[in-house]
């Protein structure tokens, strides 16, 4: 057992606890702890090495492979002769890994840095203890270090849940920490769960030849999203995989070309290889943080206030394992929080979680932002909808588009916009402008949709003419009575002029 060690800043964890380590905070002696992601180990979190970006680049590898596969509907003749999985796995990684292990040395060899490479625990306030498993870093494996700090970060992300009987079964299974580093592609499949990881590798493998059967406990697929998206996402699913909604697997074994499941409703499926993709739990347990007098809610988020402080003074968290949102983007937007208000205690920063948008990267992509249309009337809004189709705008007929969709809902009373939600090619990007109207309101509120869609040119004949449509189509108030004795400097009685429309 070592002495302990004291710094100013203790990290625990390594993805975005270690984005934390900002310029103004470089000068502090600070630890980071981490005792790595996947099944390599390796340093950096979950969204570098088993998250975000391996996922996007295997879904960008599946597109490629799709657009191949489509050629014919365009005139263009093409054939897709192979998928070469290893090579498509081993430049990913190759990609990624030395990312990953720079940021570890990196960390380990910078002034006022340290990296411990191993699980940490409370073992007093605002002290932990590190059992060292891996090495590349400068304890020996084996070893136990004390730390301590002035200040302490729980960044330690979450975790995938296996269902008990999956687990019990005894049956080898993958989790989104370990399919992606598989050594061949199996001819079949069986994704349990029915979210976002259950969606985005259903895509990938199915797009790269494997035969895909997606099994989940609710009566749609991406449940969460906003009803009308969810279905037409699940119909697409059903032309592409074998989908068994409102289904849980009731017994886990051997069987057909590798394991069986049997469901609940009395059926059964069979694939070579099982993949678990049923939620993350926050790594909240096996911390100690009894012992450091950190509260956890009941779900096993650590608690935080709208600062990031914890229950016990000088302990901070963020990401996944506090935030009510598992998402990259917001794990950034909470350490930066965090790292302004390590340094500036008088004047506290809040997190903004009003309007976080998500992405879910599969075939077809899924963007949202805001109120559902069942959530804006659940909040007693006067409510009015639009759904556009691709297909009705240029870019759509390009490409001969029969199913994509942009919904925006919207207050009738205000003719605000309350959400938007598309289901489509780049609806990730096609939504950034409404995230950006929430987000950033001028002095009078949020842009009304028509001030949104005629405030601004819209390119022609880009694709986010949709947006604007839809933005058009809301049975709102027109854009001029919404704007009428609009003065923006307070001298002019003048309206102010509207851009033309590109449609
Ligand atoms: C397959 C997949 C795809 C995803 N795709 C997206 C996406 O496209 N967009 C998006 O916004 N989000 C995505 N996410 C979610 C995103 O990856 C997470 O929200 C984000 O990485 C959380 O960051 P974090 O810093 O909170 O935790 P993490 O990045 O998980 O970091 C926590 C670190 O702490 C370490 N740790 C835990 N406990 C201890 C301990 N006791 N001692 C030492 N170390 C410990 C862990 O090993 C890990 O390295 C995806 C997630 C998955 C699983
Ligand atoms: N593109 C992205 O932003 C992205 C990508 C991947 C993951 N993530 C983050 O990771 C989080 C976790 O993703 P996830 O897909 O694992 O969880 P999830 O909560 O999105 O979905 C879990 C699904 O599994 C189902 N399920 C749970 N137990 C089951 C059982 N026993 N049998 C059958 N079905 C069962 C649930 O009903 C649900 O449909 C997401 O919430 C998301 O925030 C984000």
């Amino acid at each position: 057992m070592s002495d302990t060690t004291h710094y100013d800043l203790v990290i625990i964890g390594s993805g975005s606890g270690n984005a934390l380590v900002t310029p103004e905070l470089e000068s502090r002696r600070t630890a980071v702890i981490d005792r790595g992601s996947g099944s390599e180990h390796a340093f950096g979190g979950t969204c570098l090495n088993v998250g975000c970006i391996p996922t996007k680049m295997f879904v960008y590898a599946a597109e490629v492979a799709h657009t191949v596969r489509d050629a014919g509907r365009f005139g263009i003749d093409a054939t897709l002769e192979g998928v070469r999985w290893r090579d498509i796995r081993d430049r990913i990684f190759g990609r990624i890994d030395p990312i990953s292990e720079g940021g570890r040395d990196y960390r380990r060899d910078a002034d006022h840095t340290e990296a411990y490479l191993g699980h940490g625990r409370f073992v007093g306030e605002r002290e932990l203890e590190v059992e060292i498993t891996l090495p590349g870093g400068r304890h020996e494996v084996g070893s136990r270090q004390r730390v301590s700090g002035d200040q302490v970060v729980i960044a330690t992300g979450a975790r995938p849940r296996v269902p008990d009987v999956v687990a019990r079964s005894g049956v080898p299974f993958h989790t989104s920490d370990t399919v992606m580093r598989i050594d061949e592609l199996p001819a079949s499949m069986v994704v349990v769960g029915g979210g976002v990881v259950a969606a985005e590798f259903a895509h990938v493998f199915s797009a790269l030849g494997v035969r895909v059967t997606v099994v989940t406990r609710t009566e749609r697929l991406l449940r969460v999203l906003d009803a009308e998206l969810s279905q037409a996402f699940t119909d697409l699913a059903r032309e592409k995989w074998d989908v068994h909604t409102d289904a849980e697997p009731v017994a886990v074994r051997r069987g057909g070309d590798g394991v069986r499941l049997d469901l609940a409703d009395g059926t059964s499926v069979t694939g070579e290889l099982l993949l678990v993709a049923t939620g993350r739990s926050p790594n909240s347990d096996d911390l100690g943080l009894d012992v450091g007098g950190v509260r956890v809610r009941e779900d096993g988020r650590v608690e935080v206030d709208e600062h990031g402080r914890t229950s016990a003074a000088g302990v901070w968290a963020l990401g996944d394992v506090s935030s009510p949102h598992q998402l990259k983007h917001v794990a950034n937007h909470e350490a930066r929080v965090v790292a302004h208000n390590l340094l500036h205690p008088g004047s506290l920063m809040t997190f903004d979680h009003r309007y976080v948008p998500a992405a879910v990267f599969s075939d077809p992509q899924v963007a949202t932002v805001g109120l559902t249309e069942q959530q804006a009337r659940d909040a007693g809004y006067d409510v009015t909808v639009k759904t556009q189709r691709y297909g009705d705008v240029a870019y759509g007929w390009a490409m001969e588009d029969t199913t994509s969709l942009f919904k925006v809902v919207g207050d009738r009373r205000t003719g605000q916009v309350l959400g938007a939600h598309a289901i489509g090619p780049h609806s990730s990007s096609l939504i950034q402008p409404v995230i950006q109207a929430l987000s950033l309101p001028g002095p009078a509120g949020p842009p009304t949709a028509h001030e949104l869609a005629r405030g601004q040119y819209w390119i022609h004949p880009a694709l986010s003419e949709v947006l604007e449509n839809a933005l058009l189509g809301l049975d709102v108030a027109p854009y001029e009575d919404v704007t009428a004795g609009y003065d923006p400097s307070g001298e002019d009685e003048q309206q102010p002029e509207t851009v033309g429309s590109a449609t």
